[in-house]
């Protein structure tokens, strides 16, 4: 398989970052390249591997869910919520991470999405994934826009072609894991990206 680098829409990648520098000036974006690089080392397989699903109309699982329902493809933000889909009896289809919240999850997947930025690249491993970045990719790293794994994911669907998702557990107001100033306005981020994509397609949300 050819290996490229790839961005979708560098306009709206320039948006998105811009948002997530002024909103979130704490986080380490000035080590975003260091990541890149490092993951543009680590990836020998291409996003192409995706475009073997279909696209058609996806489920995008985030940690909260609670209700599953049929889609083309079952996506899983996080390795802790392919193990809550897993013991459901649902395998994931593509399981999006940055590698923090029960990584050894990822592994119930079929093909994993990681992504490097400033804040994690020492912790991601190096493995069949694919990799994401959050600057100008390099090696054979993809830059599907988003920020948080949750609307990186639906950016994602939308940009191998999805005609509507579903996304199931969104809920900002309950944050998991923890619940901070830093992980509120990355909730806030979120929703702000996905409401951009649904004015593009529809989106349900469960
Ligand atoms: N209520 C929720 N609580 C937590 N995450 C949610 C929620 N709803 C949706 N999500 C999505 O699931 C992802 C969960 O990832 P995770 O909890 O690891 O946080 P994160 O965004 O990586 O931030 P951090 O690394 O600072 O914890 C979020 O990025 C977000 O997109
Ligand atoms: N530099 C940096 N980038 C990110 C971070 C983060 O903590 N630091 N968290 C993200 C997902 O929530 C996405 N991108």
């Amino acid at each position: 398989m050819s290996c490229k680098s790839t961005i979708f829409d560098p306009l709206e990648w320039a948006y998105v970052y811009v948002l997530a520098k002024k909103t979130l000036p704490e986080l380490s974006f000035h080590r975003d390249w260091d990541a890149a690089e490092l993951a543009g080392k680590y990836a020998h397989i291409s996003y192409e591997v995706l475009k073997d699903l279909d696209w058609c109309c996806p489920v995008i699982y985030m940690p909260p869910f609670e209700q599953v329902v049929n889609g083309s493809v079952v996506v899983a933000v996080e390795g802790y919520t392919a193990k809550k889909l897993y013991r459901r009896g649902v395998r994931a289809d593509v399981v999006v991470t940055d590698w923090d919240f029960e990584p050894e999850g990822t592994a119930l997947g079929r093909i994993a999405v990681v992504h490097a930025h400033g804040d994690n690249y020492w912790r991601i491993p190096k493995g069949d994934y694919v990799y994401s970045v959050q600057t100008w990719p390099t090696g054979c790293t993809v830059n599907f826009s988003g920020f948080t794994d949750g609307d990186r994911a639906v950016y994602m669907a939308y940009y191998l072609g999805a005609r509507e998702l579903t996304i199931s557990g969104f809920y900002p107001h309950i944050p998991l894991k923890r619940s901070d100033e830093i992980k509120r306005k990355k909730l806030a981020v979120a929703k702000h990206l996905i409401n951009r994509v649904a004015a593009r397609i529809p989106v349900n949300l469960i």
